[in-house]
């Protein structure tokens, strides 16, 4: 495209809210309902805690809970400094505290958890010790990635050194027949499972959980709200296992109505009652790291206007999100716009990046090889349904677009989040919403709700 385009900055009322100090501190504040509930919740800070001199590094806080072999093997892969959601939780996951973790996209919940698995796990011994449900495939098989590149940790004493701890991915679209062959034979250590699977196991009594230490629901919220995954969840939760028998990890960057969450977990035996909230960054759910940016235009120009977007801002990798098809237009045989999307990049756009789809729609393989290539790749421009925005965690993103505007604040929190996943870095990363006037105001609401401001660009649409 010939066409210059000059972005230019418009309408920067930066909201200077009084909670942003510069301290990092933590308080504990017992809740009138339940007085043996803890909750920690760490102000917003400029500073990270975990950055404050003086900070323990992650080999000092597990020195004591986890085997040296680990501990090394969180050094070889890079795992040196905790993140302020591990610094605070794992005390109280290691003391065998039940533990709902609520911080930021991107902030290391995944290994906080899996850390607490490998404290508690005993390789000597056949049997599920520990297991993660998660809510899609695609999360699943990430999560199973990180467990097992902790589980290859070579253990020193020669009798333990070829029984090391062993990862099952259960997830759907998987083949059920094999792994129903493999847990017969040598139970795995981990089960990494979606809900789905895992309930059609317990169904047919191949998998018992009479030996689970520790049970780990990640991103809960979303679980709970997905009516095809609820009951399977609150079964496994109370019918198939107690909470008294094992240690409880609930995890997510967002949990709306956190303390009737709190409520019910204690309520229905979820959990033991001195569950612990641990809640970082509580008053700023949104990643300090990102920088947000809208475009208003007409519905027609939209796929114009992020060409013009992609060539300004030259993005390492980026993701677009692209809202689901509705069931009237799916009857109407139109094409979804995630396929118009990817026929227009295909043909109009020129630069770098390899263009890649992930939808509902797509078969597993489908959808594992197009995450596989953008995990190989040199640089990607993803399009994808909200299936990608749940815990995917591809560092490599550093600009998001939201070709459509989520549903809700929740599911903005959680698009925003796929990029910005450097713990450490100071890099700022881009998040440009490209809407219509009359969409205005749905953002703003997003923006009050999840405390960040949103800066109009104004673009030179391309002639
Ligand atoms: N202590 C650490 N040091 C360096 N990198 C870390 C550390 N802990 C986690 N990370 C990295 O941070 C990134 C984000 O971690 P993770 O996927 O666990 O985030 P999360 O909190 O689960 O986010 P989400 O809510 O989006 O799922 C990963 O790439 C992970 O490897």
């Amino acid at each position: 495209m010939g066409c210059s385009n000059t972005a230019t900055l418009l309408l920067s009322t930066l909201k200077t809210p009084p909670y942003s100090k510069p301290s990092a501190f933590r308080f504990l504040q017992p809740r009138k309902l339940y007085p043996n509930l803890l909750c920690l919740s760490g102000k917003p800070s400029i500073t990270p805690l975990s950055c404050l001199p003086n900070s323990p590094t992650l080999r000092e806080i597990c020195r004591n809970h986890l085997p040296d072999h680990v501990l090394r093997r969180l050094e070889e892969v890079g795992y040196l400094v905790p993140t302020d959601v591990q610094m605070e939780a794992l005390p109280i996951l290691f003391s065998g505290n039940d533990c709902i973790l609520h911080a930021q996209t991107g902030s290391g919940k995944t290994l906080t958890y899996l850390l607490l698995i490998f404290s508690l796990i005993n390789p000597k011994r056949s049997a599920v010790q520990a297991l993660i449900v998660v809510p899609t495939r695609e999360l699943g098989m990430q999560v199973t990635k990180v467990a097992r590149m902790l589980a290859v940790a070579r253990h020193m004493d020669p009798e333990l050194e070829h029984k090391s701890c062993t990862v099952m991915a259960l997830l759907d679209g998987g083949m059920l027949r094999r792994h129903k062959s493999w847990l017969k034979a040598e139970p795995p250590t981990i089960v990494v499972a979606t809900i789905g699977s895992l309930s059609q196991m317990l169904q047919k009594h191949i998998f018992k959980l009479d030996s689970m230490q520790v049970l780990v629901v990640d991103e809960v919220d979303f679980l709970f709200n997905s009516s095809k995954q609820v009951s399977s969840l609150r079964m496994l939760l109370t019918s198939y296992s107690s909470c008294n028998n094992r240690q409880t990890v609930f995890a997510s960057a967002s949990i709306p109505q956190h303390r009737r969450f709190i409520h019910d977990c204690i309520q229905q035996k979820w959990t033991k009652g001195d569950v612990v909230h641990v809640h970082v960054n509580r008053i700023k759910p949104m990643p300090a790291c990102l920088r947000h940016r809208f475009v208003i235009c007409g519905r027609k120009e939209k796929h114009q206007l992020l060409l013009s977007l992609l060539q300004s801002d030259l993005p390492k990798s980026g993701i677009i999100f692209v809202g689901e098809q509705s069931e009237k237009s799916k009857k109407a045989g139109k094409a979804p716009s995630t396929t118009l999307l990817i026929d227009f990049l295909r043909t109009s756009y020129d630069g770098s990046l390899e263009i890649l789809l992930l939808e509902e729609d797509m078969n597993f393989n489908s959808r594992a090889a197009s995450l596989s290539d953008v995990r190989q790749g040199d640089g990607y421009l993803l399009v994808s349904t909200d299936i990608a925005a749940r815990g995917i965690d591809l560092p490599e993103t550093t600009h998001i677009y939201n070709f459509d505007l989520p549903k809700t604040a929740v599911d903005y929190l959680h698009r925003a989040g796929r990029t910005g996943r450097m713990p450490f870095s100071d890099k700022k990363y881009t998040v440009t919403n490209i809407i219509v006037s009359e969409e205005r105001f749905v953002l703003q609401r997003f923006e009050n709700e999840l405390m960040f401001n949103c800066e109009e660009l104004t673009l030179e649409v391309p002639c």
